[in-house]
């Protein structure tokens, strides 16, 4: 199993990575932070929306971390789209971050009226160096397709709920299909599917836990994760999912496992984009 994944635009980027969101104090980001990497994590995951941008920046410098070891992704809030407002939005986000370039840069969600130029803003901010690699997230495929009319370069992720009661099958599909990564965001369902009885029965026969099959059997579909923990032992068997493998019998059950059931909101109730594409 590859743990980083050559992304379309040739960089790379790991399969695994640690989720921030809620870690909104200096002391958890720095515990969080310094466990994560000591157990192997180099990409983190923030966003302008966490407000944790500065205290990802912080944890980096005070730990002595080289800049080329970490893998920073962060997100364009829904409220500073538009084409001037991003570009001042990465200005924000670098200086928070006490760096000067992001690895990855995602739209946090699709905002239909600034669509076009805030994804121009993007992609000029990679031109001019200060992100290596651009994305999106929580787009459907219609947003993509729509998106593809007008772009330079398409999106190398897109970062979406998804976990075994949200399957995403057409999505993932789809994305594939134009050399997109999709990252799992919630990759356990925020916890809420660790206590499924199918999953339980796999985990028993492998001797691990629910945790680890859910986020083995994303990466076994080659969807990327950013599983979030706030415990040293936790986010430590989140990364302790290299020395089993799920049998193909046993993926099927857990992809049968889909409800369609978000713990998000769904982009396109919530932003009417019109769509001509199946959501699910
Ligand atoms: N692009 C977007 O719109 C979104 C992006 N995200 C990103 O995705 C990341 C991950 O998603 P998130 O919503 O945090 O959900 P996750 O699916 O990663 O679940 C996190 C929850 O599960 C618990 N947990 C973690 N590991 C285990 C384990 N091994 N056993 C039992 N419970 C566990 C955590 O508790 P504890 O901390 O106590 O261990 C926490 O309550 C976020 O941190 C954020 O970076 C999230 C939402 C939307
Ligand atoms: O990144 C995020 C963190 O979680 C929030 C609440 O579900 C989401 O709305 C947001 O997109």
């Amino acid at each position: 199993m590859e743990k980083n994944i050559k992304l379309s635009d040739g960089n790379i980027m790991p399969m695994e990575g640690f989720g921030t969101y809620k870690l909104d104090t200096q002391e958890k980001m720095d515990t969080a932070f310094k466990s994560a990497y000591e157990n192997g994590y180099r990409l983190f995951d923030s966003a302008q929306l966490y407000k944790n941008e500065d205290l990802l920046g912080n944890s980096i410098k005070k730990f002595n971390i080289k800049r080329e070891n970490i893998f920073i992704t962060t997100k364009i809030p829904e409220n500073k789209q538009g084409y001037e407002e991003t570009l001042n939005a990465i200005e924000e986000s670098l200086s928070n971050l006490q760096t000067n370039y992001i690895d990855l840069l995602l739209i946090h969600w699709p905002i239909h009226s600034k669509f076009f130029e805030t994804w121009r803003a993007l992609e000029d901010a990679k031109i001019a160096g200060k992100v290596k690699s651009i994305g999106v997230s929580n787009y459907h495929r219609a947003h993509l397709e729509l998106l593809k009319t007008q772009a330079r370069e398409m999106p190398v992720v897109n970062q979406i709920e998804n976990h075994p009661y949200l399957s995403q099958a057409a999505l993932i599909e789809y994305d594939k299909s134009q050399n997109i990564v999709t990252q799992a965001w919630s990759p356990m369902g925020r916890g809420s599917v660790l206590k499924d009885e199918v999953l339980q029965s796999i985990a028993n026969t492998h001797n691990k836990s629910t945790a680890q099959v859910v986020l083995r059997w994303h990466l076994q579909r080659g969807v990327a994760i950013i599983p979030k923990s706030k415990s040293d032992k936790r986010i430590q068997e989140n990364q302790n999912i290299y020395d089993f493998e799920l049998s193909d019998k046993e993926m099927e059950m857990i992809n049968s496992l889909n409800k369609n059931q978000r713990n998000g909101d769904d982009p396109e109730l919530v932003y009417e984009i019109e769509h001509q594409y199946p959501t699910h």
